[in-house]
């Protein structure tokens, strides 16, 4: 997989070079190139933004950088992938289509991705015309329902989101499986030693003797009821609409 992300701010991606993304990176399971918008300026203080026409508060950022940006980026991109790869444009933009695990599990799957960070009050609209005009697939998500002042923080979390479901980036596939959201429900509740825990203020605290008994089916069962249970009490909203009889459907 390559990641191309364009940014005011590449220092903000520099997380991206720790931990599982880094190995990632480093072992060649996921190719990521931070570019900065700058570089596709042209003149003496290397603008970005203007006023927005109409009036309003605020700056708008510019078209021209955009389009240089994304035609170098198609240009190195393709030099490694071919002429014939293309590849998903993501916005990261608050108006966008929730962000969530389907979407990051869609998102693994493809070959290359680009990530555009705006800042501001957000990019010409021209910019989107002129790359939907172009063929190009691409994709506004958003975060979440709260207001950031870019699309730095969400390219991080979107990154990790989906790389970590990259074939062999996660040593154990089997624990992709079973953590919230994986499967539309909430994880189950998690223990380990030791077995009764004597807390600070002198509680002993046990772990449910069911995980201590090796039957692993009865203990495969419990978590899938402690998923249930959890999730109705938490999320309910990810067990859809209840048949009117007060329990989870
Ligand atoms: C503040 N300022 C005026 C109001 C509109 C947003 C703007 C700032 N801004 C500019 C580009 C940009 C991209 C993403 C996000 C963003 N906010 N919340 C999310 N869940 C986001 C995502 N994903 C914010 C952005």
């Amino acid at each position: 997989m390559r990641l191309d992300v364009i940014t005011l701010f590449p220092d903000y991606l520099a997380p991206l070079e720790l931990s599982l993304i880094g190995k990632a990176r480093r072992e060649g399971l996921v190719d990521l190139v931070v570019h900065d918008l700058r570089d596709h300026t042209h003149d003496r203080h290397r603008t970005v933004d203007d006023t927005p026409l109409g009036g309003g508060a605020g700056m708008v950022m510019k078209p021209e950088p955009w389009a240089e940006a994304f035609a170098a980026v198609r240009d190195r991109g393709q030099e490694g992938l071919g002429a014939d790869v293309e590849p998903l444009i993501v916005f990261p933009n608050p108006a966008g289509t929730p962000f969530v695990q389907a979407t990051a599990q869609e998102w693994s799957h493809c070959e290359w991705i680009v990530f555009a960070c705006g800042r501001y009050e957000g990019i010409d609209e021209r910019v989107y015309e002129h790359l939907a005009d172009a063929g190009y697939e691409i994709a506004l998500a958003s975060l979440g329902d709260y207001v950031l002042n870019g699309g730095e923080v969400a390219v991080l979390a979107m990154t990790e989101a989906v790389v970590r479901l990259v074939p062999g980036v996660v040593g154990n596939a089997e624990s992709l499986v079973e953590e919230s959201h994986s499967d539309g429900m909430l994880e189950y509740p998690l223990y380990t030693r030791p077995a009764a825990w004597h807390d600070p203020v002198g509680v002993v605290r046990e772990a449910p003797g069911i995980l201590l008994s090796g039957d692993h089916g009865r203990i495969a069962a419990w978590r899938r009821e402690q998923s249930v249970l959890r999730t109705g009490r938490r999320r309910p909203d990810l067990l859809g609409p209840a048949d009117g009889d007060g329990a989870p459907d």
